[in-house]
């Protein structure tokens, strides 16, 4: 399991540890650090042209301290100073003494040092920032973007809001961000992660506690939660989901999210719905009735909403169900908020970000900029596990826990009908018996891996990814 941390719990391990060390060595371990990933992104240090955009705190100072070392081993280090008066002192002088130089952020000179730089350090900011770049700095991110450079972020890419994700205004992008003791929130959280570019998380010895802000599964992770057929197992002792979807008008939906419930891992798949046919001749497996999901028989959990159009009756049986229910697409909307938050059972939401800021009554883009307090918020107010779609999936229960971000997913999933995939294989192993939370992130971390396998760097449809699930599964449980 990867975690992340807030700014908050980052300082006061940070005061802690502090505490017990001489004076200055954990910025020496950040820079250590910080200056060995910059030497494998050059390749070859000696003769490089390296620039550091320093700002007024310790993120600048791990940024000189590293260009210090950058310069003893013949890199060319120029630092931009945006508060000259302010820049960390003591790294000031270490870079001086190696035989850095310094240039004015003002008057056009540091933007042509940029120009000319192999490698950019942006030490501009980091976990003290609040809000976007402040407009001094803005000609320089132009000059970033303009130039070749690769660019290193330090601790986190300036402008980007570590705790949340968030990106209010301008931030700086980096190709690699060099993080320090624990990975923040806004590294793994869109749209901040998409700054970041790839993360290297360097060890200098912070001791953490055990509930982290978030969590991001990893295969062996996702392998223990996977159900497993034991010897004494039937169809039934495995689980058994019902998919109450689709309608005259999206028989798709159906089919797709059965399709994801057959490789979920419950031992049968029970529909019912006007889709029958269109199920049974794709799915011949399915146990199909048109009598409503009272009359459906004995199933471990619901899957409702996918393609259901305004059959608001169903949504209300299935809810009324004493088994764990996940409610997708229309059934967000025709779902009684009073209904799921009297459910005794667990209960899985699975908006995208269109369906979520709709149950908030706020606007989509407020939703795709804080995902985190959306997705908190949902779990909140609808007592339940809430599985928010989107560029960065993000699984929250009611409960407050960790919320978790799932690390395998693609953008070739932005396809109509992946969500009804996802559905099924989720409630699928709800039927196994998983816990809410857990089928939800299993489900989409499988979801995701299935979706990179079908693409696979070319378009593909929801039934490929539909296909790749079992994939997905022998992957995660032979690694
Ligand atoms: N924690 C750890 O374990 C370790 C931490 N280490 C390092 O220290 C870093 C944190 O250093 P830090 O506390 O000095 O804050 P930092 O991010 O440099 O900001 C400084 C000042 O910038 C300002 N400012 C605010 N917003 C801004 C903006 N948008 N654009 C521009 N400026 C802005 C604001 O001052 P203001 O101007 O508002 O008075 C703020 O106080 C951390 O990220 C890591 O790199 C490692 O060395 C070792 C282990
Ligand atoms: N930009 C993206 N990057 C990664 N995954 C995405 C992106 N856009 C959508 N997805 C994923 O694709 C799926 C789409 O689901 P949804 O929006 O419900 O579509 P549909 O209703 O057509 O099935 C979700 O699993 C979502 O997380
Ligand atoms: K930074």
């Amino acid at each position: 399991m990867r975690t992340a941390y807030s700014v908050e719990t980052v300082r006061a391990a940070e005061r802690e540890l502090m505490a017990r060390l001489p004076e200055g060595a954990l910025m020496q371990r950040a820079a250590a650090g910080l200056a060995a990933a910059c030497a494998d992104v050059l390749g070859r240090v000696y003769g490089s042209r390296v620039v550091l955009l320093v700002g007024s705190g310790d993120n600048g100072g791990d940024a000189l301290y590293a260009g210090a070392r950058l310069a003893r081993r013949g890199a060319g280090v120029s630092a931009v100073l945006l508060a000259p008066e302010r820049a960390h002192g003591g790294g000031l002088a270490a870079l001086r003494r190696a035989g850095g130089r310094v240039v004015g952020a003002d008057g056009g000179g540091a933007e042509a040092v940029v120009g000319r730089a192999d490698l950019v350090v942006d030490g501009i900011v980091g976990i003290g920032g609040t809000g976007g770049l402040r407009p001094n700095a803005v000609p320089l991110a132009d000059a970033v973007e303009r130039s070749r450079a690769v660019v290193v972020a330090v601790d986190l890419p300036s402008g980007v809001d570590a705790d949340t994700g968030e990106v209010r205004g301008r931030a700086l992008r980096a190709d690699l961000t060099v993080t320090f003791g624990t990975h923040k929130p806004g590294l793994l959280v869109d749209p901040a992660r998409e700054y970041a570019g790839s993360v290297r998380l360097v060890d200098i010895g912070l001791e953490l506690p055990a509930s982290a802000e978030l969590e991001a599964l990893q295969h062996a992770d996702v392998a223990r939660m996977l159900p497993v057929p034991a010897a004494e197992s039937d169809k039934y002792r495995r689980g058994v989901v019902g998919i109450a979807a689709g309608s005259a008008r999206y028989p798709g939906a159906a089919v797709l999210a059965v399709a994801g419930a057959l490789r979920g891992g419950a031992g049968a798949v029970r529909y019912v719905g006007p889709a029958g046919q269109a199920v049974i001749a794709r799915f011949p497996e399915t146990l199909v009735s048109d009598g409503g999901p009272k009359h459906a028989g004995r199933v471990q959990s619901w899957v409702v909403g996918p393609g259901a159009g305004d059959d608001a009756a169903t949504v209300a049986e299935v809810l009324a169900a004493e088994v764990p229910v996940l409610i997708d697409a229309d059934g967000l909307r025709l779902a009684e908020a009073s209904a799921v938050r009297a459910r005794r059972a667990p209960t899985v939401m699975t908006p995208h970000a269109g369906e979520a800021a709709a149950l908030l009554g706020v606007e989509r883009e407020e939703v795709e900029g804080g995902r985190l307090a959306a997705v908190r918020e949902l779990a909140g107010r609808y007592g339940a596990t809430v599985l928010l779609k989107g560029s960065t999936t993000l699984i929250a229960s009611a409960g407050g826990a960790a919320v978790r971000v799932n690390p395998t997913g693609t953008s070739w999933l932005a396809t109509a009908g992946s969500g009804d995939v996802l559905s099924g294989l989720a409630g699928s192993l709800l039927a196994a018996g998983l816990p809410a939370v857990d089928a939800a992130s299993a489900a989409a971390y499988l979801h995701g891996l299935a979706g990179r396998f079908a693409a696979d760097g070319a378009p593909a449809g929801a039934h490929d990814v539909a296909e790749e699930i079992a994939g997905a599964w022998r992957s995660v449980v032979r690694a």
